[in-house]
């Protein structure tokens, strides 16, 4: 059973988030079920699948990477993939339960440090640490969800946890509006599976220093399906 139809305007959408509460929330909002295998969402042909990927760039590109050559394989490709989940918001810029669409996925620590000050991926020409958001989908996605803010996220494998470190990062990146730690690593699985990308955050804690009572998980998760109810909104 095709249990949604065209999401965004795309005919098969892959959703990644890192952890299964972020798959849940999200699953609530679009009123899909929570117990399906990813290979039996496949199988019966849905058109939206949600998938957890686990934390980290690392675990966030190899199962992308997986989820998106099974589909493939079994003749059914994505043509999009979203990563939704939880992040950190840059102070005046994104409020904590706000919701941010990233117009571009950042690799903010991939790169060589120097005296100089941090060299990209692009400055050493191994590519790029940027993958730009799908155009399309950005607006489709904005259009929806007018509420959320749209600029860049950073992607990093370690939260930012001191006002040093936060300090850097707003030296680097002024405009970044959220951090998390998958982006750039679907973003990548995408790009090489021909899938256009965006990446869609909703925001649990304010990046600075570590202050783990300041989290505000179930606000950011109930505003993960708040924005699902709306893309569900939006099927043909
Ligand atoms: O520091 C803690 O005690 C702590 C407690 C709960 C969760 C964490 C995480 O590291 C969750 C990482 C997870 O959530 C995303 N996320 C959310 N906020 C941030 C952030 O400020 N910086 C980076 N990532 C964040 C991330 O994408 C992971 O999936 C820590």
């Amino acid at each position: 059973m095709k249990k949604l139809g065209r999401l965004l305007g795309r005919d098969r959408v892959l959703i990644v988030t890192a952890v299964e509460v972020e798959r849940q929330a999200i699953l609530r909002g679009l009123s899909l079920p929570d117990h399906v295998p990813f290979e039996d969402s496949l199988a019966a042909g849905d058109r939206v699948v949600v998938a957890a990927a686990g934390v980290g760039v690392a675990a966030a590109a190899a199962a992308s990477a997986r989820f998106l050559t099974i589909a493939e394989m079994a003749g059914e490709p994505f043509d999009a993939v979203i990563n939704a989940g939880i992040a950190g918001g840059f102070a005046d810029r994104v409020d904590v339960g706000g919701m941010v669409i990233g117009s571009r996925s950042v690799a903010a620590d991939l790169g060589a440090d120097s005296p100089d000050g941090f060299l990209t991926l692009d400055e050493l020409g191994f590519g790029s640490s940027t993958v730009t958001a799908d155009e399309d989908l950005l607006n489709a996605l904005r259009a929806t969800l007018p509420a959320a803010r749209t600029g860049d996220v950073l992607t990093l494998s370690t939260v930012t946890g001191t006002t040093a470190a936060m300090e850097v990062l707003n030296r680097r990146h002024p405009d970044a509006l959220a951090e998390a730690m998958e982006g750039y690593g679907v973003a990548t699985a995408a790009a090489q599976a021909r899938a256009s990308f965006v990446e869609l955050r909703t925001i649990s804690n304010p990046v600075g220093p570590r202050d783990r009572a300041a989290w505000r998980i179930p606000a950011a998760l109930a505003a993960l399906t708040a924005a699902a109810e709306k893309l569900a909104t939006v099927t043909g």
